[in-house]
């Protein structure tokens, strides 16, 4: 099978290339051409998957795909951007149909929960790789930055943290047995999903949103630089799951929570007045701290006293404290 056959086969012909809103040329020409409404302004974020850094050798191709659309487009999510299209640049070593149709099921899947649209990409020979690159729009002034951060605003995060870290002495060792808790991580390690929908009710409400890919300690920590502020965690509010206290004791839960990484949740920061109305339309809002004056993240124990963080989060290069 040849490269424009492949494509033509997997990626054209799949039920996430049909059109879609806002999208004027998709698969096939030299661009792609999105048009957008005059009140809206293009979100634009790029991610890398690389194979034996952010996913294990010999991953299921199916969740592989699931996973690289939910990592991208978790920061349209965090952006409070609504999607609009996506491209995918392909790496492979081989063209091996199998593996080719169940990623491009995982992709069509993952693409009709975030409702988002295949407009292009590239497809090339090498070591297994993938690049996407996720647009979607957002009208003036209201997307969701990490510099509008004020003192007195809740800090808060989407949901349970540290599952997808908990998951990961699996997600590299599969030889190891797996509980029903265990099951359930690595479900969160394999299928994120974006939290687009809380992007959205944030928007004019949150002050300041990321989403959490590198530990919330870390994440935070560009919130609290581009805000010129300081950021107090409480360490017993950090939401933690039944089945990640299970898989890995209380301390380790909370250090995946803490530095783990991979969450692909939430973290924003919030006037205290909109809590009520966002908790009460069912959106998962969890306060674990709060914006003051300063600078940096600091931990609190249950008497507010600061505690010693564990290692600040995953980096690729150099040291984690940097
Ligand atoms: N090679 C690069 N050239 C230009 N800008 C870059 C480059 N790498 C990263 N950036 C930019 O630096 C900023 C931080 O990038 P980073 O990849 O850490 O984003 P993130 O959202 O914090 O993490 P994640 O990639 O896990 O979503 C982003 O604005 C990104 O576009
Ligand atoms: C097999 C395997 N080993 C380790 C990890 C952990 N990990 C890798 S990159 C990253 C941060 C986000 O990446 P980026 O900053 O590039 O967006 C994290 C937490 C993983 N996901 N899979
Ligand atoms: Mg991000």
């Amino acid at each position: 099978m040849g490269e424009f056959e492949l494509i033509r086969h997997y990626f054209a012909a799949a039920a996430c290339a049909r059109g879609g809103e806002g999208i004027a040329l998709g698969i096939g020409d030299d661009c792609a051409l999105l048009t957008l409404p005059a009140e809206q302004q293009l979100a634009v974020s790029t991610d890398t998957l690389v194979e034996g850094v952010h996913f294990p050798r010999q991953a299921d191709p199916y969740l592989l795909a699931q996973r690289a659309l939910a990592v991208s487009a978790s920061d349209l999510a965090a952006m409070g951007a609504q999607p609009v299209g996506f491209t995918l640049a392909l790496t492979l070593p081989n063209a091996e149909a199998d593996w080719l149709q169940a990623f491009a099921r995982g992709l069509d899947e993952m693409a009709h929960y975030c409702d988002i649209r295949l407009i292009g990409g590239d497809t090339t020979r090498g070591p297994l790789s993938m690049t996407l690159t996720v647009f979607g729009q957002v009208p003036h002034q209201q997307a969701l930055k990490r510099s509008g951060a004020q003192v007195g605003d809740l800090l808060c995060v989407g949901g349970e943290l540290g599952d997808a870290a908990g998951a990961l002495p699996l997600v590299l060792d599969p030889s190891l047995s797996v509980s029903e808790a265990g099951d359930a991580l690595l479900g969160r390690y394999w299928s994120p999903k974006p939290q687009l929908q809380l992007g959205l009710a944030l928007r004019g409400k949150a002050t300041a949103a990321l989403d959490i890919s590198d530990g919330l300690l870390a994440d935070c920590g560009h919130i609290a630089r581009a805000s010129g502020v300081a950021l107090l965690i409480e360490q017993a509010r950090v939401p933690l799951s039944a089945d990640l206290l299970d898989v890995a004791g209380e301390e380790g839960a909370l250090n995946c929570a803490l530095s783990g990484g991979d969450d692909y949740r939430l973290a924003f920061t919030l006037p205290p007045e909109h809590l009520a109305t966002l908790q009460e339309q069912g959106l998962p809002v969890y306060v674990v701290g709060r914006v003051e004056v300063g600078e940096g993240v600091t931990l609190l124990d249950t008497q507010g006293r600061c505690v010693q963080a564990p290692a600040s989060g995953y980096q690729h290069f150099g040291n984690p404290r940097d």
